[in-house]
């Protein structure tokens, strides 16, 4: 494409003169510049991507996009915000591969990975070709690729969509967090379904108050059915029982279809039951009454699960394809994930690493525990430090036996994100161990018949992040080999 036929997708106001190479490729990354890239300079929160422009030109970049005027021997097209001019022009570079995708964005503080990884299940079951983008991995049709955020920078994200194209997907489903809403990771996509699955309290070190969080977030459902193609339905897919789903439902054009619990909803479960193998509840859906034996233990599971019966029910799945495959799924990843190695005590890794997730899982574990309860558990470094005290008072609250522990101190001196964990807790029924393994340990040690063990915070991860190392650490291999060992020694 030509730079001119690339650069017309911008505003009409956007000055361009002189050469017009062909380009070849968009990078945001001088480190993969090629001969023929538009370079496109990036102030980032670490380094500022302009000072890399002249070793993209080196590289052979035809064209550089900047935000302001560089000496360079390749023309360079001035804008105001070169990660907005990203978005639409790697849309455009792309040939706009999501009008012609059936794309569905998940968003909320908790449950988009859970929600999203459901949702693709039954559309793949369905026998549609499926794409999938979130926290865990990015998944092209067969192919799993590795990503580093929840929601890619756009250009990454159109490239996705592009090879989804290729490999003729047809349904895609991604998580969107708040950064890519409110950094315009997401700016150009066109959504066909927007789902909300709850908003408490995360990300402050970036939002700042929960007023902006929730702004951000709601950016999904007021700009879905504003872009390209108005003839296709738009649905808003939303949950009653949070309140925050009022304002969501008013800033959007698109249809709203509601799924709840406690409040009436399109989409309902009535009388939940529980037990630490499952939960059955009956599905309501426009008076229609269907039992569901679910293999998910937990109410948040039956929220992400209804989520996900509405998001496919609003793409022609059918009902009864949709509850079969609901019905088989065993579990996501680290989620409420149960370790078993023949212990006669319940162990349970699960993600929870915000104030709502931690009480949801440990509310969940408190229903089916017969004896003490043990909590292990840390705060991620260079994120919300208000959430750390709220994550100890309820670790504490629900928890006989508390442990408090790294997570990924990241650049943080660990003992002081210990340290701002202790402050919201005033008893001293808590232990600190900054080792995650010898917490680990210590808790399988002193674990007896018919106790119960949360590992939360890592649910999935394989590795700890501790300055700029990484380390390999998966919550549900150490703890497994603490268990044998000290099967070993009985
Ligand atoms: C704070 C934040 O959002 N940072 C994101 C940001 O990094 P950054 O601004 O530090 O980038 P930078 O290193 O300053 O680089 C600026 C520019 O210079 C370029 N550069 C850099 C070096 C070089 O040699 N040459 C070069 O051209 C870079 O390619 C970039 O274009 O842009 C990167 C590329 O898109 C992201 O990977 C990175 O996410 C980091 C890893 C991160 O941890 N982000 C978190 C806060 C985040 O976004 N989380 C959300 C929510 C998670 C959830 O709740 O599920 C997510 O969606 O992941
Ligand atoms: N619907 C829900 N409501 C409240 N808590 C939930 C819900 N679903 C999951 N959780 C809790 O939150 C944790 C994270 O779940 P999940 O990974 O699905 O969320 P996420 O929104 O993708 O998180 P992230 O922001 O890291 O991408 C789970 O391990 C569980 O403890
Ligand atoms: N998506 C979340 C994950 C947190 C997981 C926790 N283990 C941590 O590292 O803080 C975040 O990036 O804030
Ligand atoms: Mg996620």
């Amino acid at each position: 494409m030509k730079l001119q036929e690339l650069l017309e997708h911008l505003h009409p106001l956007v000055p361009f003169r002189g050469e017009n190479p062909e380009i070849t490729s968009i990078e945001n990354d001088s480190r993969k510049v090629q001969t023929g890239s538009l370079f496109i300079c990036i102030n980032g929160f670490t380094v500022d991507g302009h000072d890399f422009a002249e070793s993209a030109v080196q590289k052979g970049a035809a064209a550089i996009l900047a935000e302001r005027s560089l000496s360079l021997s390749v023309p360079v097209i001035i804008v105001k915000d070169t990660v907005r001019a990203m978005a639409v022009l790697a849309d455009a570079f792309y040939a706009h591969p999501t009008r012609n995708l059936r794309l569905i964005g998940i968003t909320g503080t908790n449950g988009k990975t859970s929600t999203s990884h459901l949702l693709e299940k039954i559309f793949f079951e369905a026998n549609k070709k499926t794409g999938l983008i979130g926290t865990m991995f990015t998944k092209v049709a067969d192919e799993i690729i590795e990503t580093k955020n929840t929601t890619p920078d756009s250009l990454t994200l159109q490239r996705i969509f592009h090879q989804m194209i290729q490999r003729e997907v047809q349904f895609a489903v991604m998580e969107v967090s708040s950064h890519a809403l409110d950094i315009g990771r997401v700016h150009g996509c066109d959504y066909d379904i927007a789902v909300f699955t709850n908003l408490t309290q995360d990300h402050l070190d970036y939002h700042k108050t929960m007023e902006e969080y929730m702004k951000a977030k709601g950016l999904l459902f007021s700009r879905l059915g504003n872009t390209f193609n108005p003839t296709r339905p738009r649905f808003a897919v939303l949950n009653n029982d949070d309140p925050v789903s009022i304002l969501y439902q008013k800033s959007t054009v698109a249809h709203v279809v509601t799924y709840g619990i406690d409040h009436e909803a399109d989409i309902m479960a009535r009388n939940i039951e529980m037990n630490s193998s499952g939960t059955a509840c009956d599905l309501v859906v426009q008076g229609n009454i269907y039992p569901l034996k679910l293999r998910l233990i937990g109410k948040f599971s039956v929220y992400n699960v209804l989520a996900s019966i509405a998001a496919a029910l609003v793409s022609g799945i059918p009902i009864n394809n949709i509850i079969q495959s609901v019905e088989n799924v065993i579990g996501v990843a680290g989620r409420f994930e149960l370790v078993d190695a023949g212990q006669n005590y319940t162990v349970v890794v699960d993600y929870a690493h915000t104030p709502d997730g931690l009480e949801n899982v440990l509310k969940t574990i408190q229903q089916f525990a017969k004896k003490r309860i043990f909590v292990i558990i840390g705060c991620g470094g260079d994120r919300d430090r208000s959430k750390r005290p709220l994550m100890a008072q309820i670790a504490c609250k629900y928890g006989t036996d508390v442990i408090f522990t790294s997570d990924n101190p990241r650049s943080e001196d660990p003992s002081a994100i210990l340290k701002d964990m202790e402050a919201g807790v005033y008893d001293e029924k808590y232990l600190v161990k900054l080792d995650r393994k010898e917490a680990i340990w210590a808790a399988i040690e002193q674990a007896s018949c018919d106790d119960a063990i949360l590992i939360a915070g890592k649910g999935h991860e394989t590795y700890q992040i501790i300055g700029d190392d990484v380390f390999d650490f998966d919550d549900r291999i150490v703890v497994r080999e603490a268990i044998e060992e000290r099967l070993k020694c009985i």
